[in-house]
């Protein structure tokens, strides 16, 4: 008898435009939820929308927490507050700090959430996985995505260039997450989904081929950036891991977050970390040049000098990267320290 059960698990609305952040009580409406809004926000993102949210739910008498670190210990607080004030469901409004933070905080709770991105700079605001480090490590793990994504591509063009820049990043690094994912496959027969995989590439295919229409301060670019970003966010629901999205380049990108904290975005984080790998996939001659020019026509940093970090933070970060999580990548079980600076010198990251 066949005994497999997959549940995928997507987003139920995603309403992508101008000026839809002012439509959030009319989409929630729509939504099985009920009682109190729980709002999980950061001080930017509080500045920019909080109060045109809270307005639109005032009669619903709606909390805010904000939240500065992405941490277990904000999601507990979180999950507190939401308990002692009777909170009904949570409403993530921010980057992926906040969005994260709500995700894991209402998948605890048993809570719906709605997730309100104001920077289109990953692919975890769609997503139902939570990033999250502790210790030495970086957990991955499940949670229910969000009941409804609300991304007012107003919001988004407005916000920094680099917010956007680095959301085209992690999808140009799905290129490299999906090969390690092949690779996986074949040495270690973890679980692969082709659907997962076909879809995960073609979404980075198709980012870098809009590049030219991909400008600061355009509406259009938040909207081709955030299509991507959910397409991506429906490859992990689909593959019930974060594989088709995260390989090597993100083990080197959460091993930086450890070792030089808040250098830099995540996105352009794993955007170099995947001209390195793409290069241990294929060689001198491989699509490392062309992962290095996807970047550089986003304007995304492909240089440790441009990340802001220095030569030896790389080569740290990549002879330990391995250590991150139990993933087979390419890294293997690590790289020797002078073929991480090979790798580093060849590609023109130091
Ligand atoms: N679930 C997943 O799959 C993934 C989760 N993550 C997690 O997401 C986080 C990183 O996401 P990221 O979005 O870079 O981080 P943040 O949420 O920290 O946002 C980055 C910066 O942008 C600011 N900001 C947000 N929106 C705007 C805006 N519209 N205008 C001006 N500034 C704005 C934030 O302000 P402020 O300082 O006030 O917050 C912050 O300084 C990490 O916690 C990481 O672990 C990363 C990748 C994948
Ligand atoms: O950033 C991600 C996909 O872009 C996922 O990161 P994790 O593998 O840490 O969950
Ligand atoms: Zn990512």
């Amino acid at each position: 008898m066949f005994e497999k059960t997959t549940w995928i698990k997507l987003p139920r609305n995603v309403v992508v435009g101008h000026g839809v952040v002012e439509e959030l009580r009319e989409a929630v409406d729509e939504l099985p939820v009920t009682g109190r809004p729980l709002i999980v926000t950061s001080p930017t993102p509080d500045d920019m929308v909080g109060d045109s949210i809270r307005a639109q739910f005032a009669d619903a008498e709606p909390i805010t927490v904000t939240v500065e670190t992405a941490s277990f210990a904000a999601v507990e607080r979180v999950i507190d507050t939401a308990r002692a004030e009777g909170a009904g469901y949570l409403l993530g409004v921010g980057g992926g700090k906040p969005v994260d933070i709500a995700k894991m905080a209402s998948d605890h709770l048993g809570m719906g959430f709605v997730s309100v991105p104001t920077a289109a700079s990953h692919d975890g605001i769609v997503s139902g996985r939570g990033s999250v480090p502790e210790g030495d490590t970086r957990h991955s793990v499940a949670a229910d995505p969000p009941l409804a994504v609300i991304a007012d591509t107003e919001v988004l063009a407005n916000a920094p260039w680099e917010l956007t820049t680095a959301g085209c990043a992690d999808i140009i690094s799905n290129y490299t997450a999906v090969k390690d994912w092949r690779l996986a496959k074949r040495l270690k027969n973890v679980e692969f989904s082709e659907y997962s995989a076909a879809l995960s590439e073609m979404t980075a295919e198709m980012l870098v081929d809009s590049a030219d229409s991909i400008k600061p301060g355009l509406e259009e670019s938040a909207w081709i950036v955030v299509k991507a970003l959910v397409s991506s966010g429906v490859a992990m629901s689909i593959a019930s891991s974060s594989r088709p999205a995260s390989g090597a380049e993100h083990l080197f990108s959460h091993q930086l977050d450890r070792i030089a904290p808040g250098a830099a975005l995540h996105g352009h984080q794993v955007g170099v970390g995947s001209i390195m790998t793409a290069y241990l996939h294929g060689g001198k001659d491989g699509e490392w040049h062309d992962i290095r020019r996807a970047l550089t026509s986003i304007d995304a940093p492909t240089t440790a000098d441009e990340l802001g970090i220095d030569g030896e933070t790389v080569i740290e970060a990549l002879t330990t990267a391995h250590r991150i999580r139990d993933r087979y990548t390419i890294l293997g079980d690590g790289m020797s320290e002078s073929a991480a600076r090979e790798v580093a010198s060849v590609t023109g990251v130091i």
